[in-house]
């Protein structure tokens, strides 16, 4: 997908003034509140209409002041999910899924109901009423919606944010995996830089009503590290644990971690805040934290006053934070050695 946008748009006092292109199929839009995310998501999708400029998708104009082009939003072929379901009250789980479906020209219809609806597993639900489902359910109607009329590019405008934490890391699978059956690209919105770790390769960072930097997830959840109250997240995803003294024994590469949290149920990701580990110069005797892993230094980098350290164990990465004063006392440089340690409650269960 290629999307080159190059438009104006006054609201209110505020501006957005966007020239950028971008290429991909994973993008996400990453900004604070106010930062002109849906105002943006809305002249993509035709909702909202740039004051002047252009718009192309895939080479095609959908928007150009001098051209005098406005496509309409349903021949853009744009879907969007937004922050709440949406769904038609006084429909069916069933006629909200069609509806997209059945306004989409036969030639357009490439992804089959039935297939789309085993996917997002939906079949229970199929005969219900809107108003008697949970809100992850609704977002996956939603979502199922979205993706049956047949889009070339979804935008998911922070379909994730009126979901509590359990939920949205059940969602994320399915928003990925149709994304990843169908080949349909995506721009992901959110102000979560853990959600843009999971679900963007590349990130249009938004200050202002203007792009501030394109960026990646990693280079993002660094930059953010200070600011951030959990600090740098690192994403582990693990095998199958095998039960070791009332602790769970995850291999991790050729480590072994040692985590509390909780029974594995199917896929095992967790997060580690960088804040939550513990650097040591030399071997320490007698620990209470449960993983004691040798590093290696591998490189460091600034966060306002914050050092990330980014460690090597084993072949497997991850970032721990310390003050500036702690990486000086410690002469803490690439190549230098250290013994981390992490608690085994430190480990956060996301799904
Ligand atoms: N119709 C409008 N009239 C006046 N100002 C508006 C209008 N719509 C949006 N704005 C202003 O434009 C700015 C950007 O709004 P927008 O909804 O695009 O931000 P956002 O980054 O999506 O925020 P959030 O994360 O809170 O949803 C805000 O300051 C908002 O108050």
């Amino acid at each position: 997908m290629n999307l080159l946008i190059d438009a104006e748009k006054k609201q209110g006092d505020f501006l957005l003034r966007v020239n950028t292109g971008v290429s991909g199929e994973r993008i996400g839009i990453f900004g604070q509140s106010g930062s002109g995310k849906s105002t943006l998501v809305h002249l993509i999708s035709g909702l909202l209409q740039p004051d002047r400029g252009e718009i192309f998708l895939n080479d095609e104009c959908l928007f150009s002041t001098t051209k005098g082009i406005n496509l309409s939003p349903e021949r853009r072929r744009i879907a969007i999910v937004f922050q709440q379901a949406m769904l038609f009250p006084h429909l069916s789980v069933k006629a909200n899924l069609l509806y997209g479906y059945r306004r989409c020209r036969t030639e357009n219809r490439h992804i089959k109901p039935e297939t789309l609806i085993a996917l997002l597993k939906l079949q229970p639900l199929m005969q219900r009423g809107v108003n008697n489902l949970s809100g992850g359910e609704k977002q996956r109607v939603a979502l199922g919606r979205a993706v049956l009329a047949n889009p070339r590019l979804l935008l998911m405008d922070e379909p994730l944010s009126a979901l509590d934490d359990t939920l949205r890391f059940q969602i994320i699978p399915y928003l990925k995996s149709v994304s990843e059956e169908f080949a349909i690209p995506y721009l992901f919105i959110s102000h979560s830089i853990l959600e843009m770790q999971l679900m963007a390769d590349r990130i249009l960072v938004l200050k202002k009503g203007s792009i501030a930097e394109t960026t990646t997830p990693d280079q993002l959840a660094r930059n953010c590290m200070a600011h951030n109250p959990k600090g740098y997240l690192n994403l582990l995803h693990l095998a199958d644990p095998v039960l070791h003294k009332g602790l769970y024994a995850y291999p991790w590469g050729h480590n072994t971690l040692l985590i509390s949290d909780g029974e594995p149920s199917g896929t095992s990701l967790f997060e580690l805040s960088s804040r939550d580990i513990i650097l040591f110069k030399q071997h320490p005797e007698a620990i209470s934290a449960r993983n004691l892993l040798k590093c290696t230094v591998s490189e460091l980098f600034r966060s306002d006053g914050r050092v990330g350290v980014v460690l090597l164990s084993n072949g497997e990465k991850f970032v721990a934070e310390i003050v500036r004063s702690a990486a000086e006392d410690l002469n803490i440089t690439a190549g230098s050695t250290l013994f981390a340690a992490i608690k085994a409650s430190s480990f956060r269960r996301l799904g």
